[in-house]
């Protein structure tokens, strides 16, 4: 699998990146772990670097609607995230926030920080150093614009989507928390906001589209993984 994600970038030293969008609940950040592990690639969760910000901001009762505070805390924004898929942690200056930023107050207020404009360029940046400095032949980037905006030219770029009750349902299952219902509203307002910054539901030119509603988890990582191996045989002639 390494030798044949050498190939896809057609150089040993550039990595091969492996751009994946969609909706919450498609399936993004388990799938695309699971695919990097089994490419032996890294894997960068976007979406984990907006929740640490939100995240952050919260913490220093920064409201995500004064814009010009929130561009002045990005500059100062101390973030790692670790992309070795057996390794994945998510840090704020000292403070581990991997568990943190997955709580219902940060994916509140999430879409409000990303609508900014200076902060998807600013974490945009950060994203395209991590993929070109990783160590690894190749790194599995999701979110929802990595296979439009972060990287339109990567070899492979995957639109992975379910139905919206498929997605509901995993979600819900998750989070013990809140009741279903709730789970399910606060999907769909994310969504919809979020859909008024990028387009993430529909496949953009030159982008496969995975559905996976009737898969279950290891039907739906075999379909990513194949559609790399499609590219890599593409990419032979063949
Ligand atoms: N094809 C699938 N079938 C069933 N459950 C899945 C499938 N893909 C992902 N899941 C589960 O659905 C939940 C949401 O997946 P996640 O990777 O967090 O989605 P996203 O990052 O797109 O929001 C997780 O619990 C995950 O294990
Ligand atoms: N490339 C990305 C990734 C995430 N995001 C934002 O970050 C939020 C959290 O992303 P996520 O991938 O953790 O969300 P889930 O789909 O896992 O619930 C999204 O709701 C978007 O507002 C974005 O704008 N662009």
């Amino acid at each position: 699998m390494t030798a044949a994600g050498n190939d896809v970038a057609g150089s040993t030293s550039k990595p091969v990146v492996v751009a994946i969008d969609g909706p919450a609940g498609s399936g993004k950040s388990s799938v695309s772990r699971a695919t990097a592990r089994a490419l032996g690639f890294d894997y960068l969760d976007t979406g984990a670097s907006y929740r640490a910000l939100s995240w952050d901001l919260l913490d220093r009762g920064i409201d995500a609607a004064e814009v010009d505070r929130v561009i002045e805390e990005l500059e100062r924004f101390d973030f790692r995230i670790g992309t070795d898929p057996d390794d994945y942690y998510v840090r704020v200056g000292s403070t581990d926030v991997t568990d943190a930023i997955r709580e219902p107050r940060v994916t509140a207020v999430v879409s409000l920080v990303a609508r900014i404009p200076e902060v998807r360029r600013g974490l945009n940046e950060r994203f395209r150093a991590i993929m070109a400095g990783t160590p690894k032949p190749g790194i599995v980037a999701e979110g929802r614009d990595i296979t439009t905006v972060v990287a339109p030219d990567a070899p492979v770029r995957i639109l992975l989507t379910a139905s919206e009750e498929a997605r509901m349902g995993r979600r819900s299952k998750e989070l013990t928390s809140e009741t279903a219902a709730a789970v399910g509203e606060a999907l769909r307002t994310r969504d919809e906001a979020d859909s008024r910054v990028v387009d993430f539901m529909n496949a953009a030119d030159g982008v496969t589209t995975v559905d996976s509603t009737e898969l279950d988890f290891d039907q739906t990582v075999e379909a990513v993984v194949e559609v790399v191996a499609q590219t890599t045989r593409i990419s032979h002639g063949g």
